[in-house]
């Protein structure tokens, strides 16, 4: 599924106009007709339905007056509303209402009513059975107040539910964030292609049911001015998973040493081993302390080496031994930030470089000490770099607060990648994969069962083994560890519910993943 901003959109809609001559009333014919099918198939409403249709004056407003006259034709009963006089319209939501007036009845205007007003003239409204949002798409520009948000909280406050046209009106289709209010839709139409901001969150919340629908934006138009992102989900799984070499051995298929996990916080590392070892590398170390050692033993097919002493200090010839056996490293899962982690850190940055993922206190590590961070620079720009920061990893390494990061998690992402040629996995429910030669990956599979400690360590150790899997190509080798990851939890939580859903659980289902999709 490819994705684009709103501008994006816009320009498509402009050229596929302009410079190839579909004219602008066949592409909001097109629309409404989309938005048709998708309401009679999701809402079934009963023979002679009210369906309410509340529209602003532009032309989102325009898609919401032409699907009232389908909705006319088809024998329901809809219920026209405006929140301005119709001579505000373009000239193809003109046309639309034009047609309106000679067919809808029930028709009534907002204009010259401030907030008080829309809501008693709202209210006043005899019930409908499903209600229209057709306020605004993606021409909005500024936070929804006062008489536009008096209709959004009327919209919101009934009881039938609402089928949002393009967007709920008020989301950002850029950042996934609410202008003001915004409203709460079961199900959306959006027209052309998704907009990035409608698969993040909290956009995600406020959307229901996305269903994109083809207006018949060429593919040339589309190509010329650029998807921004993809969706990361099965259908973008299909096809990428290579079969295995039939002469394949344990030292061909990745070696993976994965450097952490030191008292108390053990078992982080075992599950990164966890996540390479179901992900298909042929042998994995993991470096870690006495402790570590001996969580790490619980998986007989692991093989830890102590590389950090009893006192916590580092053994740096046995780190050395440990980085000429592999050919992936992980590092940060419970490595700690203490003075021995840091020297660990910085070992492995400078050793021979080798494809790296950097997850967790290795982060932390590198927010903190600058010198670290330019070793981190240095060494992604010879051999590929995997960061996996979750929203506070973020925030620190790019000295800002959780609630910045939040506000646009696509931005800071781009903001970390301005300053390391590597790939950027900003994991949070609505994981974002950027690299610099890359479109952005914005992952859509996953759940809220998956809001357990482990997870990232899991995933951490799944990327490593993906970079073998794809050494050319380390942006899809995350996007695709990213993506599995999540396809792994949803079959856990169908087996186990939300709740039990834990690192274990989803192990458990990786099997059943791979099987689908392995070439
Ligand atoms: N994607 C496509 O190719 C097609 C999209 N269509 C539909 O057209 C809208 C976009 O239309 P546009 O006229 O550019 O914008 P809007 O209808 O969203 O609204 C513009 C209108 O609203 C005012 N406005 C902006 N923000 C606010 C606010 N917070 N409060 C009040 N008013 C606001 C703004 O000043 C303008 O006057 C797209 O979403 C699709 O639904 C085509 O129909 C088909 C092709
Ligand atoms: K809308």
């Amino acid at each position: 599924m490819h994705l684009v901003t709103p501008e994006s959109m816009r320009e498509m809609d402009r050229r596929t106009i302009e410079a190839i001559g579909v004219p602008a009333e066949v592409l909001m014919e097109r629309a409404a007709r989309g938005a048709l099918d998708v309401l009679l198939t999701h809402f079934r409403p009963s023979p002679g339905a009210r369906i309410g249709v509340l529209c602003g004056m532009g032309n989102n407003g325009g898609d919401g007056v032409a699907l009232a006259t389908m909705l006319d034709h088809l024998g329901y009963h809809p219920v026209l509303v405006l929140m301005g006089t119709p001579e505000r319209f373009g000239p193809e939501a003109q046309r639309f209402h034009k047609v309106a007036e000679n067919l809808i009845g029930d028709r009534h205007q907002l204009n010259g009513l401030d907030a008080a007003g829309v809501r008693h003239a709202l209210s006043s409204l005899p019930p409908c059975q499903l209600w229209c949002d057709a306020l605004l798409g993606t021409g909005l520009d500024r936070p929804v107040e006062g008489r536009f948000a008096s209709a959004v909280k009327f919209l919101n406050e009934q009881p039938a539910p609402v089928f949002a046209l393009d967007t709920p009106s008020g989301l950002d289709g850029r950042t996934g964030q609410v202008l003001g209010i915004c409203t709460q839709a079961e199900v959306t139409a959006t027209f052309g292609f998704p907009k990035i901001g409608q698969l993040l969150d909290p956009a995600r919340g406020f959307i229901g049911m996305l269903c994109p629908i083809d207006i018949g934006i060429p593919a040339r138009v589309r190509d010329a001015v650029g998807v921004e992102a993809f969706a990361l989900d099965a259908d973008w799984l299909k096809g990428k998973i290579p079969a295995r070499p039939t002469h394949a051995h344990k030292g061909s298929v990745g070696k993976v040493a994965l450097i952490g996990g030191r008292a108390p916080t053990t078992g982080a590392l075992t599950m990164a081993a966890r996540g390479a070892l179901l992900g298909g590398a042929g042998l994995i170390f993991p470096g870690t302390d006495p402790q570590g050692a001996l969580s790490a033993r619980t998986i007989a097919e692991l093989m830890p080496r102590p590389i950090f002493g009893d006192a916590g200090e580092l053994h740096a010839d046995a780190l050395s031994q440990l980085l000429d056996k592999s050919d992936t490293l992980v590092i940060g899962p419970g490595l700690g930030t203490d003075q021995a982690a840091r020297q660990a850190l910085r070992h492995c940055l400078t050793a021979t470089p080798r494809p790296t993922v950097i997850d967790a206190d290795a982060l932390t590590l590198l927010a903190q000490n600058r010198d670290l961070f330019q070793a981190a620079c240095d060494l992604a720009a010879c051999v590929p770099v995997v960061l996996t920061p979750h929203p506070g990893e973020l925030a620190r390494l790019l000295d800002r607060s959780v609630d910045e990061v939040l506000s646009d998690t696509v931005a800071a992402t781009r903001e970390l990648l301005a300053r390391i040629s590597a790939v950027i996995v900003h994991k949070s429910a609505a994981t974002v994969v950027a690299a610099s030669d890359s479109p952005l990956g914005l992952n859509r599979t996953g759940n809220p069962g998956m809001a357990t400690g482990g997870m990232g360590d899991v995933l951490s150790g799944l990327i490593a083994a993906s970079l073998n899997d794809h050494p050319d190509n380390p942006w899809q080798a995350a996007a695709i560890a990213v993506c599995v990851h999540g396809l792994a939890g949803d079959a856990a939580r169908k087996k186990v519910g939300t709740r039990a859903t834990t690192p274990g659980a989803l192990l458990d289902e990786l099997g059943g993943v791979w099987r689908r999709f392995e070439a």
